[in-house]
C-alpha cells in the first residue's frame, strides 16, 4: 500500500486545476458567464454621465431672506393630535400669530385618525403630532411643501442653477413657512411653560441665504439604477457557481471525502477560481466608477474594496445556498432572487425610516449592506466636509464599517456552510448531531482506548450453524472486517423498508469475498455502510478496530480503503489520465509518486489507448474500468467493490479478476456481483445475501455441497428406453442418485459428489445400454446459478 497523506494543499490545487480545466472545455458555459458579467459592466459604464454633475453657482449671491413672518401664504389648514387641553391651549396661541391668522386649525383624537386628513390639490395640511407637552412633529405636505430628502443624496445646503435661476432645496424651509411655524409653536410651548412671551422676538428672526461651495450632486434614479446594476454586476457568476457546487456536492464531494478529501480543499477549489472571477470584474467595476468620474472624490481602493467584499460574500452565499437547496437551477434562481429582493430592501432602508433593530438585522444580508456601501460612496463625495478638504478620507467612517460588515457576513454565510454541511441529512454520506461542535472528541484527537473491549463483544460467524462453513483455522485472528447485528431501514413514503435485517458477519484478511443475492438483497446497502456513504440504523461495523461510527475513525480508515460503487464516479470534462491522476491526489498519494501511479493504473487496467478521452465520451464497459482504476490507486488494504465488472468486456473482466487474485494477499477484498461465474472462480468466500439477511457464506465446493453438488448427468432417450429400467440402472451404481427432472425424452440426476470413483462403470453401462432408447447422455458440474436459485427457492419458502 502506498503512503497516503491528505494534504490540503495538494487537494485543493488538484480540485482547482480540475475546475479551470471544466472552464475550459466546457467553453459555451464559459463564455455565456463571462458576456453576461461584461454585458453587466458595459451597463454600468454607460450610466456615468447622466449620473452626476457639479453644482457650482459662483454667480449666487449672499442674500436677505428677511423675518420669519414674511411668510405669507392662507392656503392651508391647519391640523393637531391628539387634541388635549394642553395642546388646544398651544395652538391657540400659535394660531394668533399675525401670519396664521384667519387660517382654520383642527383637532383630532390621535395621529392616525389626523393622517386621513385628505384635501384637495388646491389645499395643503399642516400637521403637528403632539408626542408630549413639550415635543411634537411638523408634518408637511410630501407634493407641495416640503419635499422628502433620500438619504444618500440628502445634500440639504445645495443649490442648483437652471440658466438664470438658482434653486436651493433647503430655501422650501424658510419660504414654505416650515420654519415660521416651527417659532411659532416653540413660542408658544415657551409662554404656556414659562407665561412669558417669546412670539414677537421669535417672529422678527431674520434668515440669511449664504454663498454655497461647488459640490457633486447625484442624479436622483438614474444614480438609484447604477447602484442596482451594481448589486447584480456578479450575478452570472453567482449563478454559476451555485449550480456547479451543488452539482457537484451531490454526489461527488461524498465520494471524494470518503476516499479522503479534505472538506476545506472542496469549498477552497471553487471560491478561489471565482474569488479570482470577482477580482477582475470588482477591478473593472472600481475603474469605472472611478475614472468615468461617477465618483470623484473618494479613491479607487474603497470603490474596490467594496466590490471585493461584496462579490467574496455573494460566493458564501452561493456556498449556503447548494448546501440548503438540491436542485442545480433552484439554487442558482434563489440566489440571484436573494440578491435583487435583498438589494432592494437597501433601497428601502435609504427611502424610508425602518426601525434600528431592523436595520441592524438587514446587515446580515450582504446585498444590502452594499447598497448602503454603495449609498454611503456616493454621499461621501457630495459632503460639505469632504469638499472643503477635497479629500474623502476625512470622513470614510461609514464607507469602512460597510467594510467590516461585509466581511462578517462573508465569515457567517462560510460558518453556516460548514455547518448545514455536516448537519443536514443527504443520500451519502456521514451527518453529524447538530450540536457536534459540543463534543470533545470534535475539537480534540480521539483517543482509542475502547476498541479492545469492543472487539471482544463481536461475536464472530455463527459457526454452529450449519449454513456457515466455518473459516481455516489459518484466518482465525485476520478478522479486518466484523458486522455486528446490522440493521438498515430507509423511509419511504408508504413505511419503512428494511434493507439489512441485523447481519453478523466477519470478513477475512487475504481473503476475496464476494456477496451474492437477488436485486435489491442489501449487498449495495452493505458496501455502501462499510465505505462510509451510508450510515446504519442499528449495529456496528469495525474495520481494522476502527468502529466506523466514530467520525474520526472513518477518517483513519479512508485512508486504507478503496472504493468502487455502483455508479461511476468520475469527472466527465476530464481524459481517463486526468482523472486518474486528480483522484490520485485527493487520496493523498504523494505528490513525486502520483505519474507513476496513473501509469501503473493505465497498464495494468489497458487503458493506455483510451487513456486522452474525455470520461463522457467512454463507453460504459471503458467508464467501468475507470472507476475500478480509480478504487486501485495507491494499491489499497480494504477494497470494497460494488459490481466492478458490470458493462465490461470478457478480456477486461478477465483483466480485473487477475488483478483481484494477484492482489488478494494480506488485503481485504469485498465484491458484490451479479454474476456466479465470476464469484465461483474469483471469490474464496461466498456470503449469499436474501432479503437483507445472511443465508450463507463460505467456499464453492461447501455452497455447493449443502445446496446440491454435484454433478448433474443428463440422459436423452427415445421412446423405445424404458424409464424405470433406466433409473434402476443409474441407481444400481449410485444408489444416492436422484432424479430431479424428467421429460418425455430427458432425464436429469443428481449424482453425488463423493461418488465420483462409480462413475466409470456408470459410464459404462450407459455405453452399452445405447441399443435401448438410450440417445446420448451427458454429464455437468452443478454451476453456482443452480445453488444460487435453491438457495433463493428456500428464501422465499422461510419468508412464507
Ligand atoms: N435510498 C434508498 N431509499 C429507499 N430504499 C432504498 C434505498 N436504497 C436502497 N433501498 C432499498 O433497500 C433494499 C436493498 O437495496 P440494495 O441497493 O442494497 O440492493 P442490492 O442487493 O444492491 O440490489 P442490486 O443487486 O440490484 O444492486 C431494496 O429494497 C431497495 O429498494
Amino acid at each position: 500500500m502506498s503512503k497516503r497523506c491528505m494534504n490540503v494543499s495538494q487537494q485543493t490545487w488538484a480540485l482547482l486545476y480540475k475546475n479551470y480545466l471544466k472552464k475550459w472545455r466546457m467553453k459555451a458555459q464559459t463564455l455565456l458567464e463571462w458576456f453576461f458579467s461584461f454585458l453587466l459592466v458595459l451597463f454600468v459604464y454607460l450610466f456615468p454621465s447622466t449620473l452626476h454633475y457639479v453644482r457650482d453657482s459662483p454667480q449666487m449671491l449672499i442674500t436677505d431672506l428677511g423675518h420669519v413672518d414674511t411668510f405669507n401664504d392662507s392656503n392651508y389648514v391647519i391640523a393637531f393630535a391628539p387634541e388635549s387641553k394642553m395642546a388646544r391651549e398651544i395652538m391657540d396661541k400659535v394660531a394668533s400669530a399675525p401670519f396664521i391668522k384667519g387660517s382654520t386649525v383642527m383637532g383630532w383624537p390621535d395621529e392616525k385618525s389626523m393622517d386621513t386628513l385628505d384635501l384637495n390639490y388646491s389645499i395643503d395640511a399642516v400637521k403637528v403630532a403632539f408626542t408630549d407637552t413639550l415635543s411634537y412633529r411638523l408634518k408637511f405636505s410630501w407634493r407641495h411643501r416640503i419635499h422628502k430628502m433620500k438619504e444618500h443624496k440628502n445634500h440639504s445646503a445645495r443649490c442648483d442653477a437652471f440658466e438664470e435661476t438658482i434653486m436651493c432645496e433647503d430655501l422650501m424651509f424658510w419660504e414654505k413657512g416650515f420654519v415660521a411655524f416651527q417659532a411659532a409653536i416653540n413660542a408658544a410651548v415657551i409662554e404656556i411653560k414659562t407665561n412669558h412671551s417669546v412670539m414677537e422676538e421669535l417672529m422678527s428672526i431674520t434668515g440669511i441665504n449664504m454663498k454655497m461651495l461647488p459640490s457633486v450632486a447625484q442624479g436622483g434614479l438614474a444614480t438609484d439604477f447604477f447602484i442596482f446594476f451594481c448589486i447584480i454586476s456578479f450575478s452570472a457568476f453567482i449563478y454559476n457557481v451555485s449550480v456547479n457546487v451543488t452539482q457537484e456536492r451531490q454526489y461527488m464531494k461524498s465520494m471524494m471525502t470518503m476516499m479522503g478529501l479534505r472538506e476545506s480543499a472542496f469549498w477552497l477549489s471553487w471560491g478561489l477560481m471565482y474569488a479570482g472571477y470577482i477580482l477582475i470584474v470588482a477591478t473593472l467595476m472600481a475603474l469605472i466608477v472611478k475614472y468615468a468620474h461617477v465618483i470623484v472624490l473618494t479613491g479607487f481602493v474603497m470603490v474596490f474594496i467594496l466590490f471585493l467584499l461584496y462579490g467574496l460574500s455573494l460566493i458564501t452565499l452561493a456556498f449556503l445556498m447548494s448546501v440548503l437547496i438540491k436542485k442545480p437551477f433552484l439554487t442558482g434562481l434563489v440566489v440571484f432572487l436573494l440578491i435583487v429582493f435583498w438589494g432592494i430592501l437597501g433601497f428601502t432602508a435609504l427611502y424610508t425610516n425602518i426601525p434600528v433593530f431592523l436595520e441592524w438585522a438587514f446587515f446580515l444580508l450582504s446585498p444590502f449592506t452594499f447598497t448602503i456601501g454603495m449609498a454611503q460612496l456616493l454621499r461621501l463625495d457630495s459632503d460639505v466636509d469632504a469638499n472643503a478638504h477635497s479629500n474623502s478620507s476625512h470622513n470614510p467612517h461609514l464607507v469602512i464599517a460597510t467594510f467590516f460588515i461585509l466581511m462578517l457576513d462573508t465569515l457567517l454565510y462560510l460558518t453556516l456552510t460548514l455547518y448545514f454541511d455536516k448537519v443536514l441529512p443527504s443520500d451519502y454520506g456521514r451527518r453529524r448531531p447538530p450540536l457536534f461542535f459540543l463534543k470533545k472528541s470534535f475539537w480534540f484527537q480521539h483517543q482509542r482506548t475502547h476498541h479492545v473491549a469492543l472487539e471482544n463483544e463481536i461475536e464472530s460467524d455463527p459457526a454452529s450453524d450449519d449454513s456457515f462453513e466455518p473459516v481455516s483455522p489459518e484466518f482465525r485472528g485476520k478478522e479486518a472486517i466484523r458486522i455486528k447485528n446490522l440493521k438498515k431501514e430507509y423511509t419511504r413514503k408508504h413505511g419503512k423498508v428494511e434493507a439489512l435485517g441485523g447481519l453478523v458477519f466477519d470478513i477475512y484478511e487475504g481473503q476475496i469475498t464476494a456477496l451474492l443475492g437477488h436485486s435489491g438483497a442489501g449487498k449495495t446497502t452493505l458496501l455502501n455502510i462499510l465505505s462510509g456513504l451510508s450510515v446504519p440504523t442499528s449495529g456496528s461495523v469495525t474495520i481494522y478496530n476502527h468502529p466506523l461510527s466514530e467520525v474520526a475513525e472513518l477518517e483513519t480508515v479512508t485512508k486504507l480503503m478503496g472504493i468502487c460503487p455502483q455508479s461511476n464516479v468520475q469527472f466527465g470534462f476530464l481524459t481517463v489520465r486526468e482523472n486518474l491522476r486528480l483522484f490520485a491526489k485527493v487520496k493523498g498519494i504523494l505528490p513525486q509518486e502520483v505519474e507513476q501511479e496513473v501509469r501503473r493504473a493505465l497498464q495494468e487496467l489497458k487503458m493506455e489507448n483510451i487513456q486522452d478521452i474525455l470520461a463522457q465520451n467512454l463507453s460504459g464497459g471503458q467508464s467501468r474500468k475507470l472507476t475500478f482504476g480509480i478504487a486501485m490507486l495507491g494499491d489499497p488494504q480494504v477494497l470494497l467493490l460494488d459490481e466492478p465488472t458490470a458493462g465490461m468486456d470478457l478480456l477486461s473482466q478477465h483483466r480485473v479478476w487477475d488483478l483481484l487474485r494477484e492482489r488478494r494477499s494480506d488485503r481485504v477484498i469485498l465484491l458484490s456481483t451479479q454474476f456466479m461465474d465470476e464469484a465461483d472462480s474469483l471469490a474464496d468466500r461466498k456470503a449469499f445475501i436474501s432479503n437483507g439477511r445472511l443465508k450463507y457464506a463460505g467456499s464453492s465446493l461447501d455452497l455447493k455441497k449443502k445446496w446440491g453438488i454435484g454433478y448433474n448427468l443428463s440422459v436423452h432417450l427415445n421412446e423405445m428406453c424404458d424409464p424405470e429400467s433406466l433409473t434402476s440402472l443409474v441407481k444400481q451404481h449410485i444408489p444416492d442418485a436422484k432424479l430431479t427432472a424428467q421429460s418425455e425424452n430427458k432425464f436429469v440426476y443428481i449424482l453425488p459428489l463423493e461418488r465420483t470413483n462409480k462413475f466409470p462403470d456408470l459410464f459404462k453401462d450407459l455405453d452399452r445400454c445405447s441399443n435401448r432408447g438410450i440417445e446420448n447422455y451427458g454429464v455437468s458440474i452443478t454451476t453456482l446459478n443452480e445453488v444460487f436459485l435453491k438457495l433463493e427457492g428456500k428464501s422465499t419458502v422461510d419468508e412464507s
